[in-house]
């Protein structure tokens, strides 16, 4: 599978008119391809295999936030990355995740081809599933090198998008303290 996605970029770099043979592009099949998996590593991964039972019975009702998880994923209208920052909070409903799971669920789905707006919600939908909390909230902050570096060419514009289920959806309280808190 890598030396086939090698080929193709082999072939890439050809039809740009570049000389895929040269000393400097030698290795640039093999590395982009290697890059690329990484990237995608997300289709490879299941949600059960990422908690690997990380799930902890806990009393807690209150908030749990976990803020500022750093994220890069790839847009699949032109695969160039977005880059920005996830917050994920919900409200326990005796269990509680593994702390470091949000980070890895993020990853998952940013490893992705996708649209920040459906990654949002697949974040969302995995925490509510894994957790059966009594409500998620998940707000990601990006911006779009398909907007910067090409296309439109606007440099500080950035996406917020968010998906509120359960009580963060249905209490305007609970909402307006977990935005509160990642302000
Ligand atoms: N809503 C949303 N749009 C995205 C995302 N990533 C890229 N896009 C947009 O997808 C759209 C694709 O539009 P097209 O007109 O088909 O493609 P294009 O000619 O390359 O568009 P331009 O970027 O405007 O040059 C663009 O408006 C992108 O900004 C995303 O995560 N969410
Ligand atoms: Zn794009």
């Amino acid at each position: 599978m890598s030396d086939d996605i090698a080929e193709h970029y082999r072939q890439i770099i050809s039809a740009l008119g570049e000389d895929p043979s040269r000393e400097g592009l030698r290795d640039t099949p093999k590395r982009a391809a290697k890059a690329m998996q990484f990237l995608n590593a997300g289709y490879t991964q299941s949600l059960d295999e990422i908690i690997n039972g990380a799930v902890f019975e806990s009393q807690t009702d209150e908030m749990v936030l976990v803020k500022d998880i750093e994220l890069y994923s790839m847009c699949e209208h032109h695969l160039l990355p977005f880059i920005g920052k996830c917050h994920i909070a919900y409200l326990p409903n005796g269990k509680v995740l593994g702390l470091s799971k949000f980070a890895r669920i993020v990853d998952m789905f940013a490893r992705r081809m996708q649209i920040q707006e459906n990654l949002t919600r697949q974040i969302a939908e995995a925490v509510q599933d894994v957790t059966q909390a009594k409500g998620v909230a998940v707000v990601i902050e990006a911006r779009h090198l398909c907007m910067m570096m090409r296309g439109v060419e606007k440099q500080n514009s950035s996406m917020t998008s968010s998906v509120m289920l359960g009580a963060f959806r249905k209490n305007q309280a609970t909402r307006q303290e977990f935005l509160m808190l990642i302000s």
